[in-house]
């Protein structure tokens, strides 16, 4: 098997119908196992329009195309928890992209774009889209691991946190192509659509898979909740975003995200119960984001000393 084969696509089509159930159980064993190995699958019938992924490309190129007058436009407002609007990536950082983050669209924090004038309609739908496959996809990753088929929805019950990233990555030089450093989501669920360019890549067993664009496909990665809740029997995905010369690549990510106030632990059924360790200190999710900000606005010199989720690691 070629590496570019290894990164499975799953057709979640029998989801969408009673029935199918080999189709179902099918798409589980894939994910269950892209899940345990490294975090990242691809996925086809999800429910989000093709038409409107292709909306969605067109108005984010278009956006970051005009001039930084325009852009800055929509910059961030003071008072939101997060920088959402229009950021671009400080000098300091090695990562050469720009970027527009949203909170959900009924959101006060939101500022977006009035230009192009169907920016707001498009990526409103997108986002709305994207909560409908990732809760989908929350269930099913329930369902493979064991769990009553609700249990993450339960935990994971309020939906104003979800954040959604459009990204411009410029284009690389002859001495930096750095897009995203080598990271893994601190979230329960990434869902990714990316455009033709490619860069992409995922890390397993020590080596750098590129995740190949193909027309449809999103990409879903698993983050640090899922990791922490079933005490690494779900791995959250190294991966990072290497820019290619000559081209512009742009893309979405779509974070689907815990509330702040919530305690995140190993489970019992994965630790206690089952006579094994828990392998990370219980933490307040947003202590954790607190941290992982701090990466980027004090980003340390040695990549060795970022904070990850090994912060609140068990030593065994
Ligand atoms: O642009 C991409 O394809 C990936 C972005 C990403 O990994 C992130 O924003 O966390
Ligand atoms: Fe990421």
């Amino acid at each position: 098997m070629s590496n570019l084969d290894m990164i499975p696509t799953v057709d979640l089509s029998p989801f969408f119908t009673s029935g199918d159930n080999e189709g179902k159980k099918n798409a589980k064993n894939l994910i269950h196992q892209a899940c345990s190995t490294y975090g990242f699958f691809q996925v086809v019938n999800h429910g989000v329009p093709i038409e409107l992924m292709t909306r969605a490309r067109e108005v984010s190129k278009t956006f970051f195309e005009f001039p930084d007058e325009e852009k800055l436009k929509s910059s961030p407002a003071s008072g939101s928890p997060l920088p959402a609007g229009y950021n671009k990536q400080p000098e300091h950082l090695a990562d050469k992209n720009e970027y527009l983050m949203m909170f959900p669209p009924k959101s006060t924090f939101n500022v977006l774009p009035t230009n192009p004038s169907e920016f707001k309609e498009v990526v409103e739908d997108l986002f709305s889209s994207f909560i409908k496959t990732a809760q989908l996809l929350e269930a099913i990753v329930a369902e493979c691991l064991g769990l009553p088929i609700n249990f993450l929805q339960k935990f994971n019950d309020d939906r104003n946190w979800d954040l959604m990233v459009a990204l411009h990555y410029f284009q690389a030089t002859d001495i930096e192509n750095v897009g995203n450093s080598e990271h893994e989501d601190g979230n329960l669920i990434t869902i990714l659509l990316q455009d033709e360019v490619g860069g992409l890549e995922v890390r397993k067993d020590g080596e750098w898979i590129p995740v190949t664009p193909t027309e449809g496909t999103l990409i879903v990665n698993i983050g640090d909740i899922v990791q922490v809740l079933s005490n690494d029997k779900y791995k959250s995905a190294t991966h990072r975003v290497v820019r290619t010369k000559g081209r512009d690549r742009y893309s979405y990510a779509f974070f689907y995200n815990l509330q702040p106030e919530k305690w995140v632990e190993p489970l019992p059924e994965f630790s206690t119960s089952i006579g094994e360790s828990p392998k990370y200190k219980r933490f307040l999710y947003k202590d954790y984001q607190a941290l992982r900000m701090r990466n980027k606005t004090h980003p340390p010199s040695r990549s060795e000393d970022v904070i990850n989720i090994t912060h609140y690691s068990i030593a065994n």
